[in-house]
């Protein structure tokens, strides 16, 4: 990653943690199932309850992950969405009180 690019990043995690929400994910999506697990943490299919929307939720686990870290790699999924071989991130995160979680579209191709 270039200066540019790595300053440019910092940047957006500045902003994006000026808008970072508290949820109570049961008021707002079904968890429906575990998609996977990765080394940070898991992956669940969940719908969107207002909207039907389904999506992948990435669940951080707070005591395992710092919010810059977080912030990092959602700004970095939001950054790499438009590659055409990637699922694309929805612009929707936020915390629980055991979580940092954002949102992808849910697919087959990872
Ligand atoms: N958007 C998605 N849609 C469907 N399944 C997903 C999606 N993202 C991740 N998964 C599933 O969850 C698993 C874990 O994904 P995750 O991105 O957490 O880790 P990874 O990139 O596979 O591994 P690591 O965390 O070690 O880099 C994947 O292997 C895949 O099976």
């Amino acid at each position: 990653m270039t200066t540019a690019a790595a300053e440019a990043l910092d940047e957006q995690c500045f902003l994006t943690a000026q808008s970072m929400q508290s949820l109570n994910i049961s008021e707002h999506f079904q968890l429906v199932k575990l998609l996977g697990e990765g080394t940070y943490g898991k992956v669940m299919l969940a719908v969107h309850k207002k909207r039907g929307t389904p999506m992948a939720l990435k669940f951080f686990p707070r005591l395992s992950t710092s919010l810059a870290s977080f912030l990092r790699e959602y700004n970095l999924s939001l950054s790499y969405c438009t590659h055409p071989s990637l699922t694309r991130a929805l612009g929707i995160f936020f915390s629980t009180p055991s979580y940092y979680v954002f949102a992808q579209q849910a697919g087959s191709l990872r």
